[in-house]
């Protein structure tokens, strides 16, 4: 198991991602995001859409955030959003010791009221590059999707984790408990609404959770 953790899942790791992956285990806190999984094709994105401005949602203890810092150029900056501060303030040790802290805007807020005043300030409107959603309230995935459509540049990409939720998608709904129902079912109504939407190429990667990747086609 540590052969795979350490050489095949992870072949390419950064010293700081891996301090942090370590960190968040050892609090008994299992590393919720696709992240690390995805970390490589993350990196890629990133360097393809040449990403100097990006937004997450969803921070937890700050893998991707963490990953995105190192990725951006020096005078990158990613808003980072999470209803609370708590994990990120987990995480925050190994991200300043990695020197990247200034890159990171991090903002305690529900993601909508952070859209919208984002969306307030008209040079905001396609100023972004790049965008990841990960696991922040799945019912507000597509009012994400609204906004961040305004936000990113036409060619920008942004990232949804979890919309295979497990698998389950592709379930019947009698093969889950009624209380757990709903992460499949909000997964499934996004994945039927990307791949309507015409303003985005889409591809979905059935890596971790299930990631799905959108470019903004106009
Ligand atoms: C799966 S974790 C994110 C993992 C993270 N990207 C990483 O790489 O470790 C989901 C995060 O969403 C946050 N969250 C849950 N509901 C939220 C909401 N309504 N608004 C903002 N953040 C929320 C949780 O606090 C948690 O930090």
């Amino acid at each position: 198991m540590q052969y795979i953790l350490e050489t095949s899942v992870y072949p390419r790791e950064q010293e700081a991602l891996k301090e942090l992956r370590i960190l968040t285990h050892n609090h008994a806190l299992a590393i919720m995001a696709a992240a690390p999984d995805a970390g490589q094709l993350m990196e890629m994105l990133l360097n393809l859409v040449n990403a100097r401005k990006t937004i997450e949602v969803g921070v937890f203890t700050g893998y991707s955030l963490l990953l995105t810092a190192l990725t951006l150029p020096e005078d990158g900056k990613v808003i980072a959003i999470n209803v609370n501060r708590s994990s990120y303030e987990l995480g925050l040790p190994v991200i300043k010791k990695a020197g990247v802290v200034h890159k990171i805007d991090f903002r305690k807020s529900e993601p909508l009221p952070v859209l919208d005043e984002l969306l307030n300030h008209k040079e905001n409107e396609g100023g972004f590059d790049f965008a990841f959603v990960d696991d922040a309230d799945k019912g507000s995935y597509w009012n994400y999707h609204e906004r961040l459509m305004r936000l990113i540049k036409v060619g920008g990409i942004i990232v949804y984790d979890k919309t295979l939720w497990g698998g389950s998608v592709a379930e019947p709904d009698s093969s889950k408990p009624e209380g757990k129902r709903e992460g499949k079912q909000t997964a499934h109504e996004l994945n039927k609404k990307l791949s309507a939407d015409k303003r985005v190429q889409i591809s979905q990667i059935a890596l971790g959770h299930g990631i799905t990747i959108c470019r903004r086609l106009y």
